[in-house]
């Protein structure tokens, strides 16, 4: 209802106002302590030379911890300060009176009496408008449950601080703010949601945060969306023991990260880790290290269908990313590392300054806590003052037997000149006999330890996989296979760059031998896409973070990394997470009615099996339409009547070939009649057309308005891995999908064109 006509417009108005006022208020006043902060730390830094230094930096430390927290208010409140709030929930706690509660992004309180005037979406209270239904209630928070009488749900609709609607809520009012938002075109990038989260999505967003968490939801369900509003409520819920660069989510690819970037201070959580899987590895290890692309392997999969080789392929990603892979490093690493310890004693001259065995004990029982490399380096620390006194101890026993030596010269030759002479040769004998110890002691635990080569992961890595006999020796695969495995490095290792199968591998590796240091390794993390992950490359991770507080979402029915991923959820809990809590979504948020019938539709009909049907939220527009260009400029034509659909309704446009070289031929032959569209590739980190063309694997986990799909030479076929393609590209679409084919539809979409009956 328009805001004016609602009988209680005035007194939300007047409230409206006053939240507004007060905002204003405390950000005038923080923008007050900013300066004074500043000024304090400034003043701080002047004196830190003549004042006691330790309180100068005391008082630079408060000042900035200060400055931060007024910075990120600040920030906080002036993104709220246009729509301070979305709702309103009337509470009635047990034995106490109402409260009206507004809720919004952040939460405000009344400086003199603590009273809230906003309620951060992610208190336990707020719970309450996600889930509660009107009348008796109960919401938990630090351990204890409230129950009270929750009379009213009230939305809001403020633009530019301006109140449009009041919406008093039951079922019906809530989905029309849901309709509503989902009607509003695809911008770039990712929006929030807090105000029409649903109550599935709301328990993922806070389900126990100390358990790993693994969703599968169907395609435009949410995840990418709820994962980033889980990472806000975990930043609230854990405040102040929460660090934020403990935070990581995973993404697809950069362009995906860019998806995502408007959101995260939207939410507040921009001060995250983000980043790839790859960039990841290589940041960890440290080595210079070029990646191919996930998505090479898949066109390389694509090019070579049904053929031999495209068997060979899928084995040697699928047996890479399997646990006994990772098991045939364990065998083959603990060669590496018993090799690694320095053979025979150390000593000193005849001195025997630690044994073998020694050495043996401390690296094989004592220190193995850390990992090889930092055994060796603790026991080099260890032994420097140990080694060094009883070096000593051996020089003085050195000197002794010189001393010993010369007071019987001293006191055994009569002849005064013979004398003499043989003290200063025992002398000079000495000297220089206890000069070579020392210099000798100095260098002794360095030479000794130099026979720890300090082996590249890289090395490591390729000495096994292209070793045929290591190769079956440890990885107990026959010769066919042993040579496909060789194969698949050895192509990449001209090249200087590996393969993203290799990537966990490599990373184990580091970590086996090298360890990664805590501070480095996230506590949290968030994967999306994560149906294209492999087991390895969990259990490395896992692994590495030694924490159980794992947010992973996919959607197994878009898993077109299958061949090396994970095909079922079942498999990643046995293989890796036996703890984890599951939960699923199954309505899809993005797409129409018709788009998503006719996804549904086209999953039926494919060769693909245990697909997952995704219940569109009921919201309507045109059925897809199919059309069939025979020249260029027809082509060409139809591409333009789309483009012309471009206005207020739908602004971001897509055009989805199945491949980087079917993208190419799309954006040549609609160059030939001046239409200029940027294609995009995974190189690419961001983009800022409204129209793109985009290959159908790279679309994943993006949307777009209007998606058109494009067949020019390749069409899609039943299998598997052509359906799954197939229906990534058509859940991008928002609003409108049309299909172009290059003369008759075929595949796939010849199937789909007959039965319209267009
Ligand atoms: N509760 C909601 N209210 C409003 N919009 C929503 C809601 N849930 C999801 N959406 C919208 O649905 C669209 C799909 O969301 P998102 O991209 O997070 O889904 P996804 O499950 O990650 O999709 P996919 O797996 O297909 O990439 C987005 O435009 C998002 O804003």
């Amino acid at each position: 209802m328009e805001a004016h006509e609602h009988p209680d417009f005035e007194q939300e108005k007047e409230r409206l106002a006053y939240t507004k006022a007060y905002i204003q208020a405390v950000l005038e006043q923080a923008e007050k302590n900013r300066s004074d902060f500043q000024g304090n730390i400034k003043e701080a830094l002047v004196e830190l030379d003549h004042l006691d230094s330790s309180l100068s930096w005391v008082n630079i430390l408060a000042n900035a911890s200060m400055l931060e927290m007024t910075q990120r208010n600040l920030r906080q409140l002036s993104y709220v300060q246009d729509r301070p709030y979305f709702s309103r929930i009337d509470f009635t706690p047990d034995g106490s009176e109402k409260e009206k509660l507004y809720i919004g992004k952040t939460s405000l309180y009344r400086k003199d009496n603590q009273q809230p005037i906003i309620v951060d979406w992610r208190s336990p209270i707020a719970n309450l408008y996600y889930e509660g239904q009107i009348g008796r209630v109960s919401y938990e928070a630090n351990g204890e449950t409230y129950t009270g009488d929750l009379s009213e749900k009230r939305q809001y609709v403020i633009d530019k601080g301006e109140l449009q609607e009041i919406r008093d809520i039951d079922i019906t009012a809530r989905d029309e703010m849901l309709q509503e938002s989902l009607t509003t075109n695809a911008d770039h990038r990712l929006k929030d949601i807090v105000s029409t989260i649903q109550e599935e999505q709301n328990r993922i967003i806070r389900a126990d945060m100390d358990r790993p968490l693994i969703v599968q939801g169907v395609a435009g369900s949410g995840k990418t969306t709820i994962a980033l509003h889980r990472v806000a409520f975990f930043i609230y819920t854990l405040a102040e023991s929460f660090k934020p660069e403990q935070m990581m989510i995973i993404a697809p690819n950069r362009l995906f990260l860019d998806y995502i970037s408007d959101v995260l201070p939207e939410l507040g959580v921009d001060e995250v880790q983000q980043t790839t899987f790859p960039d990841f590895v290589q940041q960890t290890i440290g080595a210079k290290l070029r990646f191919a692309n996930r998505d090479e392997k898949l066109t390389q999969l694509l090019a070579q269908q049904n053929q031999v080789s495209s068997q060979w392929t899928e084995w040697v990603a699928s047996y890479k990313g399997s646990l006994t892979f990772m098991q045939v490093l364990d065998r083959y690493l603990q060669d590496v590392i018993d090799e690694m310890v320095p053979k025979g004693d150390l000593t000193l001259e005849r001195f025997t300054i630690y044994s073998e065995q020694d050495i043996k004990h401390w690296f094989f029982d004592e220190y193995t806590y850390l990992p090889p490399y930092r055994r060796i380096e603790k026991m080099k620390n260890v032994l420097k003052k140990q080694a060094k006194r009883k070096a000593d101890e051996k020089i003085a026993q050195v000197s002794d037997v010189y001393d010993e030596k010369i007071e019987k010269v001293i006191y055994g030759i009569r002849d005064e000149t013979q004398r003499r002479q043989k003290v200063t040769t025992l002398s000079n004998k000495k000297d220089e006999h206890i000069e070579r110890l020392k210099n000798e002691a100095k260098k002794m635990l360095t030479t000794y330890f130099k026979q720890v080569k300090k082996h590249k992961v890289l090395d490591i890595y390729y000495d096994l996989m292209t070793d045929i006999e290591k190769l079956k020796t440890y990885g107990a695969v026959n010769d066919e296979e042993a040579k496909a495995l060789a194969m698949s490095v050895q192509e990449k290792k001209a090249k200087t760059s590996v393969q993203l199968e290799d990537a966990a591998p490599l990373l184990y590796i580091h970590h086996r031998l090298y360890g990664v240091e805590e501070e480095k390794a996230p506590k949290y993390l968030v994967i999306d896409e994560a149906q294209d992950y492999n087991s390895f490359e969990f259990a490395v991770l896992k692994g590495i973070c030694n924490s159980e507080k794992w947010t992973i979402l996919g959607d197994l029915t878009q898993g077109i990394h299958s061949y090396r991923g994970t095909k079922t959820w079942q498999q990643l809990m046995d293989d890796v997470f036996p703890n984890a809590e599951y939960a699923t979504l199954t309505q899809s948020y993005r797409t129409t009615v018709e788009i998503m019938t006719e996804a549904n539709n086209m999953l039926e009909r494919s060769e693909a099996e245990g697909y997952l049907l995704a219940q569109p939220v009921v919201r309507h527009d045109e059925r897809p339409s199919y059309e069939i260009a025979n020249t260029n400029q027809d082509f060409a034509v139809k591409v333009r009547d789309i483009l012309a659909l471009q206005g207020d309704t739908y602004q971001s446009f897509a055009i989805i070939g199945k491949t980087d070289q079917e993208c190419d031929k799309i954006a040549k032959r609609l160059k030939e009649d001046d239409i200029e569209i940027p294609v995009l590739s995974d190189q690419d980190e961001e983009f800022n057309e409204q129209c793109v063309i985009v290959p159908s694997y790279l679309a994943k986990g993006l949307e777009f308005d209007v998606v058109v799909i494009a067949t020019v030479d390749e069409s899609y076929s039943e299998n598997e891995l052509d359906t799954k393609l197939l229906y990534v590209a058509m859940t991008r679409a928002l609003h409108r999908l049309f299909f172009i084919s290059f003369g008759d539809m075929s595949g796939m979409l010849g199937q789909l064109f007959k039965q319209t009956g267009q």
